[in-house]
């Protein structure tokens, strides 16, 4: 199980369980772990079986909940949906509700985990929603299970709206909160490359239905429709919350409710390797962002590099030229690059570096020539530095001819990101990078300020440190022609 102290406070998951009790208590929990010669009792966090065996036994051991977890869904990891709650009780106090809570659970999935583990912990009154009818029937089934039908009733959304259907029948309940673990893609193959290369692969097995994990223009669309169908209820629930599985998707997030000056808070829930955010907004008069301050920070955040991009001679100076040139440089690196956002003028990408392309690039152009004078060329050269060196030689025109080409590979990536602003991988040959440490890995903006183009890149993680970032922005530099 993933842990760190970035947890909640009050997360008791802070403190690792005790597998060795676990499988002394459970025969099942027995089963599926081993103990080493030095007694210490392990289990294969990669095998979902292990995952859905050990998540049952935490339920049954730490809130004495009797949960039957259907082999094709979701196994739901509890560290994480314990900060959600605990995040839920940190609102609720703030704003003085204390007794007879009502909450509303949107996707409450096979196993009702948030309501099973709200009522048996809390006590609250809990409605969850679900439209698929495998899940529907299983979260009904495990409310049953634990006796807690006074507590928790699951219905059964048979419309696309979050919570529209809910209020639309007459529902004349209020609540004090919401919340909803939405699915967090748009596609299969969204889900397949969720995943940044630069980072560690995930200590966990994967668990999860499609109809579970994907829903049509993934997380960022279903948000939007939950804050959308919001306003048309306000007063229905004092406060709204969502989970968001993706931080560029939750900076959307935060801007939308900037931008229509709705009151909000978030968090970030941290369990080891994975992290997710919380956000909650309110149409009432408590200013939630006050009483319940986001979280700091917990990782050290690295100044970015400032770069005023100059104009190049016989190329209209535009973000979207300039855009195309930086891509250029990107692929010349064999630096791997995605398009995490575009709004107005603005571009965010991650980009990441598993080779040092960028270094000795006079040495390597040096033996080039002498290569090519020597008549040479079928001497064995590595590949990627051939074509790195002669495409970093090309001149003006040649540019602007690679130019042409990349501006459709560009605008196909852009284009596609308007239409759900989802990440993106881009379409050109750089796609398939091997999950292996980044030399260096970080995120590239380009801004437009009045008349100037900015470049900022902010180091985030890799071997090479910032000096390798360093290095990269100095060769943007010098071949900015
Ligand atoms: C990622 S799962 C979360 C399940 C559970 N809440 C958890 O955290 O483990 C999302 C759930 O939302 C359900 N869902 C998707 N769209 C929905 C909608 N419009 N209304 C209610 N449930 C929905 C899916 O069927 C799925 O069970």
């Amino acid at each position: 199980m993933a842990l760190n102290k970035f947890m909640h406070p009050r997360n008791i998951y802070r403190t690792p369980p005790d597998f060795g009790k676990l499988a002394k208590l459970y025969p099942e929990f027995n089963n599926i772990s081993k103990m080493d010669v030095t007694g210490k009792v392990s289990i294969d966090f990669k095998d979902p079986n292990a995952l859905k065996v050990l998540t049952k036994c935490l339920l049954k051991n730490d809130f004495d909940l009797d949960v039957d977890i259907p082999e094709d869904r979701l196994v739901p990891t509890l560290p994480l949906r314990l900060n959600y709650i605990l995040w839920i009780e940190d609102l609720l106090n703030a704003i003085e509700k204390i007794n007879n809570i009502w909450g509303l659970d949107i996707g409450t999935g096979a196993c009702a985990v948030y309501p099973l583990l709200a009522a048996r912990k809390n006590k609250w009154h809990m409605i969850g929603t679900e439209t698929d009818d495998i899940s529907f029937q299983k979260a009904e089934e495990n409310v049953k299970r634990n006796h807690l039908q006074d507590l928790i009733e699951v219905r059964k959304n048979l419309t696309s709206s979050v919570i529209e259907q809910l209020f639309e029948d007459e529902f004349k309940q209020v609540f004090d909160f919401s919340m909803c673990n939405p699915p967090f893609y748009s596609s299969v193959q969204e889900l397949c490359e969720s995943r940044s290369p630069a980072r560690l692969p995930p200590k966990n097995g994967f668990t999860g239905s499609p109809q579970e994990l994907i829903t049509e223009g993934g997380e960022l669309q279903f948000c939007r429709k939950y804050l959308k169908e919001s306003k048309i209820y306000k007063d229905k629930v004092l406060i709204y919350t969502t989970m968001v599985g993706h931080k560029y998707n939750l900076k959307e997030l935060l801007q939308d409710l900037k931008l229509e000056g709705i009151t909000h808070t978030y968090t970030e829930f941290c369990q080891g390797r994975v992290t997710r955010w919380g956000l909650a907004w309110t149409y009432q008069d408590f200013d939630i962002f006050q009483l319940v301050p986001p979280r700091d920070q917990p990782r050290k955040k690295h100044a970015p590099i400032v770069y005023l991009l100059p104009q190049i001679p016989n190329i209209p100076y535009n973000v979207d030229n300039v855009i195309n040139k930086l891509i250029i440089i990107l692929n010349t690196l064999n630096i791997y690059h995605k398009v995490l956002n575009k709004r107005g003028n603005n571009i965010i990408l991650d980009v990441t570096a598993t080779t040092n392309t960028w270094s000795n690039q006079r040495r390597k152009r040096r033996l080039m020539k002498k290569l090519e004078t020597n008549d040479c060329k079928k001497t064995k050269i590595d590949h990627t530095e051939y074509t790195t060196s002669s495409t970093e030689d090309s001149n003006s025109n040649e540019t602007l001819n690679e130019t042409n080409h990349f501006e459709k590979s560009i605008h196909a990536t852009l284009k596609d990101e308007d239409n759900d602003l989802k990440p993106h991988t881009s379409s050109n040959d750089k796609e398939t990078v091997p999950v292996i440490e980044p030399i260096v890995h970080a995120i590239l903006k380009v801004l437009k300020k009045e008349n100037d183009i900015l470049m900022e890149m902010e180091y985030l993680d890799g071997s090479a440190g910032k000096e390798g970032l360093h290095q990269i922005v100095q060769y943007i530099k010098n071949n900015w022609k």
